[in-house]
């Protein structure tokens, strides 16, 4: 900022301290002082999550809810006041907040990552080394999360029927999805805020796909700028872009031509979240948090009592048709995905408008409450779409629930191309960074291959509706062998420390 990089003096804290209220609003992010008093009235979040860092360093919760790039893009230049003397500020006194020493304790006592032999386990650490509204966050469903639970056991209603006596030595689970050869047929799908459970945020999941040459699927709600995530891309890496479309389409033209130019191969239109869920757990810590406006007097319409989610989705377009798609071709040349649809007629209509692909999704049970699962979903398209000989029209992809290589290959029989797996990743990556996506990866490649042997099959093009047995799946009733690992997580690991006791 020309008129502040020449500033001679730095500010001091007590300076900002005294614009501390709705008058006068000064908040330090990233060492320097911005003056966003007229801004309040506008902020997405509510002008409350502001004020309570008003006079202060906001940079700690700032940081994982708004890119980088955020400030220079949206707040005017004359706004920002310049660099503050950080040995001036105030610091947050961290150190006689009860939660935050109890959860050091158990960070100090979490089990080492070897100790974590499946997906379940990075979850289970997780809950109980992560900042309360981080896990919230993250861990929440919509409403009474009866589709969350049951995106994982509807797998469990899916039976194998294994050959025996073929030789499978050698296993190849390579496979291709949108053009593009990868080592194992599941993505990285896009989840919001990465940097609530770990500082570095979505980078560390490219990291971890490039180690295992698996796509990401970058997010619209990304806590790193959408460049970042990219430059952090190494090699012929291969990511894709999920969008929320914008009530402003000329910001959505932008984003999508941007993302093309910069070696984005695939564009997944999000079609579950006209609305973003009521996630109550969200909410409830939000609450507790910030106090957020559940009796908003503010008259305006952005419902700010939903929790992060809520607060910076509000550009999302409840508009958004089937007539819109075909400008969405015409706009790029990147292949379009549907991600979110939940029945056969709508996977009909998106081959019908020349859409490439969809995600049979229900947005990891964070949405639509009630929403069947991705693999039953799936149970239900392909027959169909096999019938009408329409089965090759269009990548057909599942999320939603996936903890298990046998899941996997559950939705490979039926016919899928790929899976996305989202909060395994969240959950290894905010309890053990970059090597616990390294190694949530590692054991699904472990019991991938372990799983092939087992049903019988050397390669992803050999699997098929013949090795599963789907006759309970739609039966919401069945009783399954309760699912230990998947409905509660499961009591946390114990660390060597904890054994002494
Ligand atoms: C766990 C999680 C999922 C989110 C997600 C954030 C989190 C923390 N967010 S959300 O804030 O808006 O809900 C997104 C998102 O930005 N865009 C999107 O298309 N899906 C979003 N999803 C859904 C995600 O892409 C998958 O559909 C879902 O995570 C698959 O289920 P599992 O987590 O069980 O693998």
């Amino acid at each position: 900022h020309p008129s502040n990089d020449t500033q001679a003096v730095k500010l001091t804290g007590e300076e900002v301290a005294k614009h501390n209220n709705d008058k006068s609003c000064w908040v330090i992010i990233h060492g320097r002082a911005y003056d966003v008093t007229e801004f309040l009235p506008e902020h997405p979040g509510g002008a409350k999550v502001i004020l309570k860092y008003a006079g202060k360093d906001g940079t700690e919760e700032y940081a994982p809810i708004h890119p980088p790039d955020t400030l220079d893009k949206y707040l005017d230049k004359s706004k920002h006041l310049g660099e503050v003397d950080m040995n001036t500020v105030e610091k947050e006194d961290k150190e006689h907040d009860p939660d935050e020493i109890e959860r050091q304790e158990r960070i100090k006592r979490m089990p080492i990552l070897e100790q974590c032999y499946n997906l379940m386990d990075f979850e289970a650490v997780a809950r109980r080394v992560m900042k309360k509204t981080a896990w919230a966050y993250y861990s929440s469903g919509a409403d009474d999360e009866i589709t969350l639970r049951e995106n994982h056991s509807a797998f469990h209603k899916i039976w194998f029927r294994p050959r025996i006596l073929q030789d499978v030595e050698q296993i190849d689970l390579s496979t291709t999805m949108l053009g593009t050869k990868v080592s194992i047929p599941f993505y990285v799908t896009a989840t919001a805020l990465g940097k609530l459970g770990n500082p570095e945020g979505e980078v560390v999941l490219t990291r971890g796909a490039k180690k295992h040459n698996v796509i990401q699927m970058i997010p619209t709600l990304a806590s790193c700028s959408f460049d970042e995530i990219v430059d952090e891309r190494s090699g012929d890496q291969v990511q894709w872009l999920q969008l929320y479309v914008n009530k402003d389409r000329a910001i959505t033209k932008r984003i999508i031509e941007h993302a093309e130019k910069r070696g984005c191969k695939g564009l997944f239109i999000t079609v579950d979240a006209p609305q973003l869920g009521r996630r109550e757990k969200d909410m409830r810590s939000k609450f507790s948090d910030v106090g957020s406006n559940v009796q908003n007097t503010g008259g305006d319409n952005v419902d700010r009592s939903q929790g992060a989610a809520r607060a910076i989705s509000s550009f999302i377009d409840p508009s958004l048709s089937w007539k819109d798609i075909p400008w969405f071709l015409s706009v790029t040349k990147m292949p379009i995905i549907l991600k979110g649809v939940q029945r056969v007629e709508d996977v009909i209509k998106a081959i019908d408008v020349g859409c490439h692909g969809v995600v049979l999704s229900n947005h990891g049970g964070r949405q639509l409450d009630f929403a069947r699962s991705g693999v039953e979903v799936l149970a239900e398209v392909m027959p169909e779409l096999r019938r009408l000989g329409l089965q090759d029209k269009i990548e057909v992809y599942i999320d939603g629930g996936v903890r298990r290589a046998t899941d996997i290959i559950k939705a490979l029989c039926l016919g899928a191309t790929g899976v996305g797996i989202g909060r395994p990743f969240l959950y290894a990556m905010s309890a053990y960074g970059l090597p616990g996506v390294d190694r949530a990866m590692q054991l699904l490649k472990d019991e991938m291959e372990m799983n092939m042997r087992l049903i019988g099959c050397n390669s992803i093009d050999q699997l098929s509706p013949e090795f599963v047995d789907t006759r309970g799946l739609s039966m919401h009733t069945t009783g399954v062998p309760s699912d230990t690992l998947g409905l509660t997580v499961y009591d946390p690991l114990v660390g060597p420390q904890e054994k002494a006791k």
